[in-house]
């Protein structure tokens, strides 16, 4: 089927209370792992790319990467029978926005969320209007990400969260269709010291005040084995935390529809690679060695499928 509109599948997980993970790729194996566990699924996929991603893939070329991407993941989706979407990530900079709009993605982040209030807004304005024109979906950020740590500055970490009446100030002024709320999770490995924890009750908020999709960044789980696969091959992950599978699946109760998942793609790729040589030290060809890092990659992304609810969704 098809590669569709970002904002079809999260209106449909919305109405039916799930959310489909968007996955972060920066190359072609990442996205062979998606459309596969996808697939075996019958699961909704969105794939998104930062910034940096569209950089890399065009080589220093944001119109190259951002039509590469667009091919490598319309020609995939083609092939399958399950709902595609391609999604530019925490989009700050206006030129590549409008080369990935121009490029045919199905939707963009426009993360003005470091600027004051009135800044984002009209940020986000300038986006949407364009965007829509065109038949492209928007995401759009409020409140910074940051963990809510135990014990250390909770006033100044809560600050930095969403203020939910000026979420739905924000949604009525902006017309954004996806909405990213801060409340506790940050990007990366180390994403806790203490507890894990969220602001539910800020969430349900955010949530009972707009009626958007909502979106939960910073959504990795930085599962057990997969760290200590990695670490028997001689990685350094220590202190890596990331959002547990209950906490997650408990978002999906409160409002999240859209799960954003870098991390622990890259570190059960990067588990596994490891196991692979370290076992095979005479492999050298790519196809070959990138083998076990992609089954592991799909695997872990089956896994977070089910979690979500959107197994079966397609
Ligand atoms: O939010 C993300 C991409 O926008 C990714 O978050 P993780 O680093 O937790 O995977
Ligand atoms: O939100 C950040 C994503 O994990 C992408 O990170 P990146 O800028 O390293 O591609
Ligand atoms: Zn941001
Ligand atoms: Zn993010």
């Amino acid at each position: 089927m098809p590669y569709v509109n970002t904002k079809e599948i999260l209106e449909r997980a919305n109405k039916e209370f799930y959310a489909v993970p968007a996955l972060n790729i920066n190359n072609l194996e990442f996205l062979q792992a998606i459309i596969d566990a996808g697939v075996e699924e019958h699961s909704p996929v969105i794939i998104e790319t930062s910034e940096g991603a569209i950089k890399y893939a065009g080589n220093g070329d944001i119109k190259l990467g951002a039509k590469l991407f667009v091919s490598m993941v319309e020609s995939y989706a083609r092939n399958v029978d399950i709902p595609v979407s391609l999604h530019v990530d925490h989009g700050k900079n206006f030129k590549i926005i409008m080369a990935a709009i121009q490029a045919g993605y199905s939707s963009v982040m426009i993360d003005a969320s470091e600027f004051p209030f009135e800044k984002n807004v009209a940020e986000t304005k300038k986006i949407v209007e364009i965007a829509h024109s065109l038949g492209v979906s928007v995401e759009a950020e409020l409140g910074r990400l940051v963990g809510i740590e135990d014990n250390v500055a909770v006033e100044s970490h809560e600050a930095a969260l969403v203020d939910p009446d000026e979420a739905k100030l924000f949604a009525e002024e902006t017309g954004v269709d996806f909405l990213a709320p801060a409340i506790g999770t940050s990007h990366g490995a180390f994403k806790f010291k203490g507890e894990a924890r969220l602001d539910f009750a800020r969430l349900k908020k955010v949530k009972d005040l707009t009626g958007l999709p909502l979106v939960l960044h910073g959504a990795s789980s930085v599962p057990e084995d997969i760290k200590k696969l990695a670490e028997t091959y001689g990685a350094d992950f220590k202190g890596a935390k990331g959002v547990p599978g209950e906490i997650l699946a408990e978002s999906v109760k409160f409002g999240i529809n859209k799960v954003n998942t870098d991390t622990d793609l890259r570190m059960a790729f990067i588990a596994s690679l490891r196991e692979f040589l370290s076992k095979n030290p005479g492999e050298f060809d790519p196809r070959k060695y990138f083998k076990t890092p992609k089954e592991l990659v799909k695997n872990v992304i089956r896994e977070r499928l089910r979690l979500l609810g959107c197994s079966n969704k397609a």
